[in-house]
């Protein structure tokens, strides 16, 4: 058999697992290069081209969390972003190796490897790699910038849709009230790709992570010397969206006097950099979004009223999951075809048992947590069909505010799921663990049509 042109690197600290991999592979690829620590990748990179890497997660004993495969898969990728890389991990890092494909590597492999399997996923990664050379740069760049989602046909979204057609191409302040996870992000850019800004930039800032201290710094930038450390003239970002638009993401975490300040910087449009008396004048449109309750929030004086009404002049809500049913399953569908793109699976279906699941859960953790848990089933899925048991949903804090306003009804449904998907299905199993007999467990399972 010819050798295909193509150079394979595998990092591993393991001699025996480099000595194996690379004879078996060398009898297919022209190139097979070896290295037992993965520090050596940064040189290896700059003297070859490299179309596949067989990368190991854990290389030092006694740190097994698999960050340091993690770092180096990053690594790869902003160095060498055509190279391909392949995860290779034990039986039990299963889950570290799914957080790995999220992150962008290609597959893994399990070892000990089955060697065909082995070979396969090498090929198709070279396969890969040679079609990435070839897309066009632009286009990718294009297509990343592009906003793509779903919008829904519930009579809610709908008129949710059309009201922020309207409202985008204004300059008013938006503020878009949700759960978590509902796609107030989504809609952010949504409302900014439609605006008159749309090719300013759109500055996102994620209030709920901005410490106390460095807030001033991180909003409206700093001077040379106005602190130790500041080395050099800094813009905040409330500069950097000039002429664009800047996203206030989690405003309803913003503490009192850090409100204050953010009214001033509203009110005058001009920010101070610390350390600096210039006035610097801004204009942007500002987007606002929280999930926290922040009428109540005015009501119990944690959050200013004033700057609620400079923020809110359009206000959008985005409603939960479980109040739009009817998006469910479509939206389902849509995330399937995606993570099927993402992954190469396109033959891949749901079965009749998980789209009544997928139709039946209340998603707590609406549709971020629907994109987690199908991208984990359409990654782990072995079979033609998605079914109950490559489903995992989310492990769920019981005592938030939704589980609080089920019926016991809705609850008892709830707990039943849970401990089915728990023991994957064993009824013997879910019936113990739910202190019930099996027969309990069927009847229930029958009136919740859970079967
Ligand atoms: N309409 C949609 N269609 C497809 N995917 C969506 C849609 N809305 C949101 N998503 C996806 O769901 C995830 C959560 O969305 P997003 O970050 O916009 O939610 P959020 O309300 O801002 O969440 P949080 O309050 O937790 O920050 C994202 O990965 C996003 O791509």
């Amino acid at each position: 058999m010819r050798k295909k042109e193509a150079t394979i690197l595998i990092v591993d600290d393991d001699q025996d697992i480099l000595f194996s991999a690379k004879v078996w592979l060398k009898r297919f690829f022209s190139l097979v290069l070896t290295c037992d620590a993965p520090q050596k990748i940064r040189s290896i990179i700059q003297e070859n081209e490299l179309d596949a890497v067989l990368l190991d997660m854990n290389y030092r004993k006694g740190y097994e969390d698999g960050k340091e495969g993690l770092y180096w898969l990053d690594y790869l990728q902003e160095v060498s972003p055509n190279t391909v890389v392949i995860l290779m991990t034990g039986f039990g890092d299963v889950a570290l190796a799914v957080d790995g494909l999220k992150r962008g590597a290609f597959d893994f492999v399990l070892k000990p490897w089955d060697n065909d399997k082995l070979y396969a996923s090498v090929k198709a990664a070279v396969d890969l790699a040679r079609k990435n050379k070839k897309v066009d740069q632009l286009e990718k760049i294009t297509e990343s910038n592009m906003v793509s989602y779903f919008e829904g046909k519930s009579s809610a979204m709908t008129s949710t849709f059309n009201f922020v057609r309207k409202v985008a191409p204004t300059d008013a302040t938006v503020l878009i009230l949700g759960e978590n996870g509902t796609g107030k992000y989504i809609m952010a850019q949504e409302i900014y790709s439609k605006s008159e800004r749309k090719n300013a930039p759109f500055v996102h800032v994620d209030l709920g992570s901005i410490n106390e201290n460095l807030f001033e710094s991180e909003l409206f930038g700093y001077a040379k010397g106005a602190f130790t450390g500041a080395e050099k003239d800094v813009a905040g970002r409330f500069e950097l969206a000039d002429g664009g638009t800047i996203f206030l993401d989690e405003i309803g975490n913003l503490s009192l006097p850090l409100q204050a300040k953010l009214l001033t910087i509203l009110q005058n449009q001009k920010v101070n950099r610390l350390g600096e008396s210039k006035e610097r004048k801004i204009n942007v449109r500002v987007i606002c979004a929280t999930n926290a309750p922040i009428y109540k929030m005015v009501k119990e004086g944690k959050f200013r009223q004033d700057l609620l009404f400079r923020i809110n002049t359009m206000e959008i809500t985005i409603p939960p999951l479980r109040e739009r049913k009817e998006d469910i399953f479509p939206l389902a569908e849509y995330l399937l075809q995606k993570f099927k793109n993402k992954y190469r699976k396109q033959d891949l279906i749901f079965s009749n048992n998980v789209k009544n699941e997928i139709q039946q859960y209340t998603w707590p953790g609406n549709i971020r947590e629907m994109e987690n848990v199908l991208e984990r089933a359409v990654i782990l899925a072995d079979k033609a069909e998605i079914d109950n048991y490559d489903l995992h949903f989310s492990p769920i804090d019981v005592s938030n505010e939704f589980t609080s306003n089920l019926t016991l009804e809705e609850m008892e449904k709830e707990m039943v799921q849970k401990a089915m998907r728990k023991h994957h299905g064993n009824i013997s199993k879910a019936a113990e663990d739910l202190g019930i007999t099996r027969a309990a467990l069927y009847r229930r399972i029958e009136k919740f049509n859970l079967s």
